[in-house]
C-alpha cells in the first residue's frame, strides 16, 4: 500500500507565463520564490513552493504527493509497476525542478500525472505575499476522472486515501487528519479541476469576493459553506480557466478509526448550505 503523507504541489503549463505570474500574484495572493526562463515558482505556505507555472500546454497538470522517505517511494514505484502504471524516476534534473530529494511520475487510470516525492524543500523565509489574500496553505485538488468507481478504488486501495464523505459519487478523500485533500469529479478527460488554498477567516473569504468581483475575476462558486467539510468557500478562475478555491474551516477527521462516510445526495444543498449554485463552467 502507497502511504500519501501530504499533497506538494501542483505544476500546471501556460502559453502565458506573464499573465499567469501576474495572476497569481496580483489576485490569488501568492508570493514569487523563483522566476526562471520558462517556469514561475510560488509559494502559499512554509514550503519553498506550490505551484509552478512552466511554459508549456495548458492542459497539462500535474499533483505531487509527499511520501515518507526514498524507501517508501521505492516500494510505491514496484506497487505501481506491478498494477500496470509505468513508473518515471525523477531524473537529478528534474529533481532540482521540484526541489524535491526524489520522485516518481506515473497516471492514473484517467491518465492524470501525478508525482510521489521525497524531502519537498522548506524555506526558511516565512511567506510573505504582496496582495494579502489572508492564505494559510495550499491544501487540496479537484481531480477530474472518467470513472470515479474505478478512481475511488486505486486512490483508496492503491494508494491508502480514506473517503471522509460523498456527494452523490464524487468522494472527498483524505490523506491525513484533514477532512479531504483529494475530491474526484467526473469528466470526459483527465486534468485538474480546482486548487484548494486554505485562508485564515471568513472575513478572507468575503474580502476576497468584493476584490475579485470588482476586477471581473469571474466567480464561479460561492461565497458559500459545504456542509461536507464545513468550509466557507469562493471559488474563481484563473489563468487557463483553472479553478481556484479559498476556504476556511475545513473539519480534521480526529476519529480516524470511527469516522464513517456520508452520503449526501447529488444536489445542490450538498455543495452548498446558503444556497449558492455553482456556474455553468465550474466545472467541464
Ligand atoms: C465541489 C467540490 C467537489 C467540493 C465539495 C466539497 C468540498 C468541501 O467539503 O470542502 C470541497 O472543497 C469541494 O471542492
Ligand atoms: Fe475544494
Amino acid at each position: 500500500m502507497i502511504e500519501l503523507k501530504d499533497v506538494s504541489y501542483v505544476r500546471l503549463g501556460t502559453r502565458d507565463l506573464d499573465d499567469a505570474l501576474s495572476f497569481a500574484t496580483g489576485y490569488l495572493g501568492l508570493e514569487v520564490a523563483e522566476t526562471a526562463r520558462n517556469a514561475a515558482y510560488l509559494r502559499s505556505d512554509d514550503r519553498a513552493h506550490t505551484l509552478c507555472y512552466f511554459d508549456g500546454d495548458p492542459e497539462d497538470h500535474t499533483v505531487g504527493f509527499e511520501v515518507e522517505d526514498e524507501e517508501n517511494l521505492q516500494l510505491a514505484a514496484a506497487t505501481l509497476e506491478r498494477l500496470g502504471h509505468p513508473v518515471h524516476a525523477g531524473t537529478p534534473e528534474e529533481c532540482d525542478l521540484r526541489k524535491v530529494k526524489a520522485f516518481i511520475g506515473f497516471r492514473d487510470p484517467t491518465g492524470n500525472h501525478i508525482e510521489l516525492v521525497v524531502r519537498p524543500e522548506r524555506s526558511g523565509k516565512r511567506y510573505f505575499a504582496t496582495r494579502d489574500a489572508g492564505i494559510t496553505g495550499f491544501s487540496h485538488i479537484g481531480l477530474y476522472t472518467t470513472d470515479p468507481s474505478r478512481d475511488e478504488r486505486f486512490w483508496t486501495e492503491v494508494c491508502n486515501a480514506k473517503v471522509s464523505d460523498r456527494i452523490g459519487d464524487i468522494p472527498l478523500m483524505r490523506v491525513n487528519e484533514i477532512h479531504h485533500t483529494i475530491a474526484l469529479l467526473a469528466s470526459d478527460r483527465a486534468g485538474i479541476q480546482h486548487v484548494n488554498h486554505q485562508v485564515q477567516t471568513s472575513d478572507d473569504v468575503m474580502r476576497s469576493y468584493n476584490f475579485l468581483h470588482e476586477r471581473n475575476v469571474p466567480i464561479v462558486f460561492g461565497p458559500g459553506r459545504h456542509p461536507t467539510s464545513g468550509a466557507r468557500f469562493l471559488y474563481f478562475k484563473g489563468p487557463d480557466g483553472m479553478v481556484f478555491e479559498y476556504s476556511v474551516g475545513v473539519d480534521a477527521i480526529e476519529d480516524e478509526e470511527g469516522h464513517n462516510p456520508r452520503q449526501f445526495g447529488f444536489e445542490p444543498s450538498s455543495f452548498c448550505k446558503w444556497g449558492s449554485k455553482p456556474a455553468a463552467d465550474f466545472r467541464r
